[in-house]
């Protein structure tokens, strides 16, 4: 006869029968590398040119019997997963949504278990040093990113832009909101408005696409639709940049933008005898106001089970 030791309730769950003898299996599951720096030089003439990407890849397939039988016969080792973002990164890049495309073209079409995945890239710029051949000057304007989702075959392409601050000194204010006893905050029809543009956009299923031409042109409408009007709500302003970048682009489903109010509080001179018409801020950085939207078109199809992979966005 065994003798327990450990209470029964907070043993491990060792066999497939749960204490309340529900049955318990695996559920959702993906696995892959993670961040993976890889760096392109084009140096086909004197003059070259850099890709300077992270990039993730997660398989999605029939990965049961590795978890639970130990059983690793269809596990691409993520550092093969590894090693085959580099080795396509020889051959080109182009953009980073047309690489992670190959990517998920490669991994699908090789190994029959696996039916999907999700492939995702940042991409970080270099500028030239004045036009020098081969010096650079890293631009942190924004980072760009790419997600390629697969299932069968269906691939879903979102494109983004991440920490785009951008400011505007006036043409905005804050105006006509509920006022109960807990509101201190005074009306305004000029103040600083300032974000960090984090956009995601979805593109429609089957559509061509220059990815880099359109990453420009989505960024320049954002830029623009930012300090076009006057802004009565960062709300206001969101809704204004995400319908220019549809109006604009057919092959665009929808875009999710997530965008933090970042506050400037007009500093009290009054201390020392001076007055401050909008000239000194506090630039605060927390706590900040948080908005968040999705534009689409109305008959936009249903991809939810894709933004489930792409957290972040409401
Ligand atoms: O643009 C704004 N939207 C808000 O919802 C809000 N709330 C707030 O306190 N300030 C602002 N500003």
């Amino acid at each position: 006869m065994v003798t327990e030791t450990t209470p029964a309730s907070s043993r491990p769950v060792t066999s497939s029968e749960a204490p309340s003898g529900s049955k318990i299996v695996l559920g959702q599951n993906q696995y892959g590398k993670a961040e993976v720096r890889v760096v392109r030089v084009s140096r086909d003439t004197e003059r070259h040119s850099i890709e300077d990407l992270n990039v993730s890849s997660q398989l999605h397939g029939d990965f049961l019997s590795a978890h639970t039988e130990g059983n690793n016969e269809h596990v691409v080792a993520t550092d093969t997963q590894k090693n085959t973002i580099y080795a396509f990164a020889r051959e080109r890049v182009g953009s980073p949504e047309e690489f992670l495309l190959r990517l998920a073209d490669h991994f699908t079409g090789e190994f029959d278990w696996v039916s999907g995945g999700r492939w995702e890239a940042e991409q970080y710029g270099w500028q030239r040093i004045e036009d020098h051949d081969h010096s650079f000057v890293r631009d942190n304007r924004e980072v760009r990113t790419a997600v390629v989702v697969a299932d069968g075959d269906r691939r879903t392409v979102v494109s983004g832009v991440q920490d785009l601050t951008v400011l505007k000194t006036t043409q905005s204010g804050f105006e006509g909101y509920p006022k109960d006893r807990y509101t201190t905050l005074a009306e305004t029809n000029d103040r600083i408005m300032s974000t960090d543009v984090k956009a995601r956009w979805r593109f429609a299923d089957g559509a061509e696409v220059d990815y880099n031409a359109v990453y420009d042109d989505v960024t320049s409408i954002l830029l623009a639709k930012f300090g076009e009007k006057y802004s009565s709500a960062l709300q206001q302003t969101m809704f204004d940049m995400g319908k220019a970048v549809l109006e604009a682009h057919p092959e665009i489903a929808e875009i999710k933008l997530s965008l933090p109010n970042n506050h400037h509080f007009v500093i009290d001179l009054s201390f020392c005898g001076l007055d401050n018409p909008n000239v000194v801020f506090h630039a605060d950085d927390r706590p900040y106001g948080f908005i968040e939207a999705t534009v689409r078109r109305e008959d936009s199809d249903d991809a939810s089970a894709v933004w489930e992979l792409i957290p972040g966005f409401c």
